[in-house]
């Protein structure tokens, strides 16, 4: 055997060259699959919206299997770059190796998109057999390797004696960023973790000491340009922020979440004024925005809203009312979607102003002339409270229209939903790494027929299928975000590692309650909190069919 021959067959046997070994396959199977799915919703070369719609558990089956091509691309590219580094250890290799052997046999016996809808190849007007055939022996070798009790069982193993400070296995970060998540995490040890459940319980606001100490380490400035006051970094550091954040509380995780989509609009979209006005406020937190979108009748749907402003003078008028909205009580800044032309139903009518309003209290919550609401009770993800609004002859500056622009306020708002979906997928990956940190702390305490109930495969499966698909979650979430810092366009990324990173977070939060048994049910138990906080991720930021439907038509306008 030749030097390359006997390297190539060496690096076959380990789980990264198995790994590397099937993804040409999985290449060919989406590629089939798409002329497939294409070949049904097709008609005269574009797709046919009624036959997409009828067609969903064909396209959005589509979309999860390249989410799971993604994943698997990226687990891999993670091994070579801690490799690279010498970083890539014993722990690291292990979660490749369940985590893949899991995935390639889900792509070949079929992909859960929820508990109830799992996609199968005749789902994808594939024969059955078919991927099987395409992914071919590596697929085998690699199943056979990483599916083993063995492999569960080492992984379980790895993960209950590492330190777990900082997740299991190496992000493979840069130097700055694994310094900012650092002092993030020590942030959130002391002053977020050991609150968050009473804050929980009680349903109380996060309090604004706790924003201002964020404001202080420059949470709400993270992204946005230095020349107006901000951090100047990239979505990596986002994510980094964002995931270390809410693994400790979703809530604090999510504050940032509105500075972000208001800076993004502001940034994208503003006039050079309202950039000089509003950004260096929102980099240094002392305005609180809140974002102002849903409807009762429009949710998903989000064009045909109808709250109306009509222009008066120097004003907009608003009228209408608005549902689910976020920490509005204490906000200083709305970003309001509203429709500025009834002549034009769609998203060619709505336009985003720029709402300013003085905070409020939990006894007078709007205290502005034309605006009222009442809290909507929520199980989780508390502590900034939801509202409906109602906006009665409400006045909002003309001057604080979006870029001084009518109709353009969706298209704005498009703009930012590459950061917003990559920033909800990592709070997803957060609130995964907090279950997993939760589940094992209890796997290990509790005792069971003499022994730590960690010590049953049962359990230890659950904890190393966490940390395996966090890991995966978090590969694809810190993927998309350097995508979105070169610049290129993510949306197909910044949607799949959303889509994945939600329910991943609702897996490892329901399994982590599993392990807690009947304490787990307890609302004492953190984990009750989690599986709560876990459940939003699917729902808000495009909801998980809303996300592979999206994702869906771009896989299938790519290839038509
Ligand atoms: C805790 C919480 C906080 C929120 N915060 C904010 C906020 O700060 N600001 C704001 O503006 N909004 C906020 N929202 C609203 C959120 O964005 C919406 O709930 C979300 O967009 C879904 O809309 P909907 O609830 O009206 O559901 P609907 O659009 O009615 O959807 C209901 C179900 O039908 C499915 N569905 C809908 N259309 C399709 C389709 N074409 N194909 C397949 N399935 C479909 C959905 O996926 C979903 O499962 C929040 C919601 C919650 C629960």
């Amino acid at each position: 055997m030749t030097a390359v021959a006997k390297s190539v067959a060496a690096e076959s046997e380990t789980p990264a060259g198995r790994l590397a070994a099937v993804l040409p396959g999985i290449d060919a199977l989406v590629r089939e699959a798409s002329e497939a799915v294409r070949a049904r919703v097709l008609k005269n070369g574009k797709i046919d919206s009624a036959t997409f719609d009828r067609e969903q558990r064909a396209t959005h089956g589509l979309a999860w299997l390249a989410t799971y091509r993604m994943a698997l691309r990226e687990l891999h590219s993670w091994s070579e770059r801690l490799a690279q580094e010498g970083k890539y250890g014993a722990i690291e290799e292990a979660i490749l190796r369940v985590g893949a052997a899991e995935y390639v046999a889900q792509i070949i016996g079929g992909i859960p998109m929820n508990q109830g809808e799992i996609v199968r190849a005749a789902d994808l007007y594939l024969a059955p057999g078919r991927p099987a055939e395409l992914l071919g022996d590596a697929a085998s070798d690699l199943i056979a390797d990483g599916g083993s009790a063995e492999a569960r069982a080492e992984l379980a193993d790895l993960v209950r004696k590492a330190d777990g400070r900082y997740g299991f296995g190496d992000p493979a970060l840069d130097e700055t960023l694994v310094q900012f998540r650092d002092e993030m995490h020590r942030f959130a040890e002391a002053e977020v973790a050991p609150y968050a459940h009473a804050w929980h319980l009680a349903n109380s606001y996060i309090p604004l000491e706790t924003i201002q100490k964020m404001s202080e380490l420059g949470v709400f400035g993270l992204t946005i340009p230095e020349e107006y006051g901000g951090l100047g970094l990239g979505k990596e550091a986002m994510c980094v922020v964002s995931e270390e954040l809410s693994r400790a509380y979703i809530g604090v995780g999510s504050l940032g979440t509105r500075s972000e989509i208001a800076a993004e609009l502001i940034m994208g979209g503003g006039t050079e004024e309202q950039k000089a006005h509003f950004l260096p406020k929102l980099a240094d937190g002392s305005i609180l925005p809140t974002a102002v979108f849903t409807e009762p009748n429009t949710g998903s749907d989000l064009a045909s809203l109808k709250t109306r402003a009509s222009r008066d003078g120097d004003v907009y008028k608003v009228n209408g009312a608005k549902t689910w909205i976020t920490h509005p009580v204490r906000a200083d800044l709305m970003t309001l979607l509203v429709r500025t032309d009834p002549n034009e139903p769609g998203h060619r009518g709505l336009s985003m102003l720029l709402a300013e309003k003085p905070r409020g209290t939990d006894g007078d919550p709007f205290p502005a002339q034309g605006m009222s609401g009442g809290e909507i009770e929520v199980l989780g993800y508390r502590g900034m409270k939801e509202y409906e609004i109602a906006f009665d002859g409400f006045e909002v500056p003309a001057a604080n229209l979006l870029g001084a622009v009518e109709g353009e306020g969706f298209k704005q708002l498009m703009k930012t939903f590459e950061s917003a979906r990559i920033q909800t997928a990592a709070r997803a990956v957060g609130v995964a790494q907090s279950a997993l940190d939760i589940g094992l702390r209890y796997a290990e305490e509790r005792v069971q027929f003499k022994r730590p109930i960690a010590d049953f495969p049962r359990v230890a499966d659950k904890l190393a299928m966490m940390a395996a698909e966090v890991q995966i979650a978090r590969q694809i979430t810190y993927f998309a975000a350097r995508e979105k810092d070169k610049d290129h366009r993510c949306d197909l990324e910044a949607g799949m590692a959303k889509l994945l990173g939600a329910r991943v977070a609702w897996a490892a939060a329901d399994n982590a309650l599993q392990i807690h048994g009947g304490n787990g049910f307890a609302l004492e138990y953190q984990i009750s909190r989690v599986l709560c906080d876990a459940r939003i991720l699917n729902i808000f930021e495009g909801a998980a069919e809303i996300q592979a439907q999206v994702i869906a038509r771009r896989l299938l306008e790519q290839a038509a």
